[in-house]
């Protein structure tokens, strides 16, 4: 992506003043800021990605959208430019997005940078970051995931790839010739069974699918195409498409809230098991009991130890030994229901995670809700279904 200078003035941030009277560059500052969403956009070279910005910038109804482009694109109605200030100087920057990583020396000023063309352009409605064609998005997505406390100006909304109906199969059980498992931080070797492709990494991160291209198959092969996404990614919502023209824009593509809601309906439909049809990645559902509050922390530990270190660990009849099997889980979802009524929410991707209370569990207070059994949903790459259920059971009781 590059980075342009842009001369006018900055205008006021944006602040959710719900007061028509205050004028820019008074005392806001006890206000909460807008946030604004961010959507990550992904999928694998001519998928359709430009037919889809150009289709969003169309049909987005006045809303400020900001499309970031990690690399040129020719459409004049796309946003190419960001504008960084450093020192007080208006300078060209690169966010270099290629093969999914923002180069070291910008990691951190991924959000800053966005923050600071706010600054400058005004606050946008929204923003739409189109990564490259051969983007791991599980890269990106951590960058723009920042925690509530950090006050950030925006959020992740969510990851949509677009998949090419016509080829995605292909591109599943083949790769491209360029693309080795070496290039990706996570097909890192160890693994000796079927390939990781950057198809399986931008399916296996995806909230929403769009399944475009749908006029260059028949009903059969679509029906297997969106049999494999749902075998990757049972939690992924999938939209069928013919020139990326999705029905709607709200809640297909954006306002996901991919990131800080989970529904059980969303688990329920993931654990329905489409399982195993993907030989590299797949879904798997563990259940969780009601939970006492204590034993959160058991919880928590075991999650840092699948995901921070890579081991589960193992109940044996007398003592509790770790292994470490070979598996890397992408992307995680979970409720756990407490015996205190109320609702925690996990949410994870790659080492990142967050178990947050859900925004109306105390609900539970004014009328009763039968406890059910939580759920956490896994995405990833060689899970055995019963060695994880195994494992987190012992660990939670
Ligand atoms: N038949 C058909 N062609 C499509 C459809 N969607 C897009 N195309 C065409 O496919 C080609 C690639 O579409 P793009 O939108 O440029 O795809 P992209 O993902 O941006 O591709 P890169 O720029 O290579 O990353 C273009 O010629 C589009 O007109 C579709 O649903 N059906």
């Amino acid at each position: 992506m590059s980075v342009g200078v842009e001369e006018e003035e900055a205008p006021p941030l944006l602040v959710a003043t719900g007061d028509e009277n205050i004028e820019p560059g008074s005392e806001v500052n006890d206000l909460p800021i807008v946030k604004v969403p961010i959507t990550i956009i992904t999928g694998y070279l001519g998928a359709g990605k430009t037919t889809l910005m150009n289709y969003i910038l169309t049909e987005r109804h006045g809303k400020k959208i900001a499309v970031i482009l990690n690399e040129f694109g020719d459409s004049v109605d796309i946003e190419k430019s960001l504008t960084i200030s450093k020192d007080g100087q208006q300078v060209e920057e690169w966010l270099e997005l290629a093969n999914g990583c923002i180069c070291c020396s910008v990691k951190d000023s991924g959000v800053a940078a966005i923050e600071s063309l706010m600054e400058r352009r005004g606050a946008f409605d929204y923003i739409l970051l189109e990564t490259t064609g051969l983007a791991d998005p599980g890269n990106i997505a951590p960058l723009f995931w920042v925690d509530e406390g950090l006050g950030s100006t925006i959020y992740l909304d969510g990851i949509v790839t677009l998949v090419d109906a016509k080829n995605i199969l292909k591109s599943l059980d083949e790769g491209p010739p360029s693309v080795t498992p070496d290039d990706h931080k996570y097909g890192d070797g160890e693994h000796k069974g079927p390939e990781l492709t950057t198809a399986h990494l931008q399916i296996s991160h995806a909230d929403v699918v769009v399944i475009n291209k749908s006029d260059l198959v028949t009903e059969d092969e679509l029906e297997r195409v969106r049999e494999r996404i749902q075998a990757i990614n049972g939690l992924a919502k999938l939209h069928v498409t013919v020139r990326s023209q999705v029905p709607q824009l709200e809640s297909v593509l954006l306002d996901l809230h991919a990131y800080d809601s989970v529904g059980a309906s969303e688990l329920e439909f993931a654990s329905r098991g489409h399982s195993h049809l993907d030989p590299t990645i797949s879904t798997v559902t563990l259940p969780i009991p009601v939970l006492e509050v204590e034993k959160l922390e058991a919880l928590d530990a075991w999650l840092r130890a699948v995901l921070w270190e890579s081991t589960l660990p193992l109940a044996t009849s007398s003592e509790t030994a770790v292994t470490s099997p070979k598996f890397e889980i992408h992307r995680l979802k979970g409720r756990m229901q407490l015996t205190n009524g109320s609702v925690k929410l996990l949410q994870g991707v790659r080492e990142v995670f967050e178990l947050l209370d859900e925004a109306d569990s105390s609900r539970g207070a004014g009328g009763y809700r039968m406890p059910v059994d939580g759920k956490i949903v896994l995405i990833g790459r060689g899970l055995e279904e019963e060695v994880f259920k195994e494992s987190v059971r012992s660990a939670v009781g």
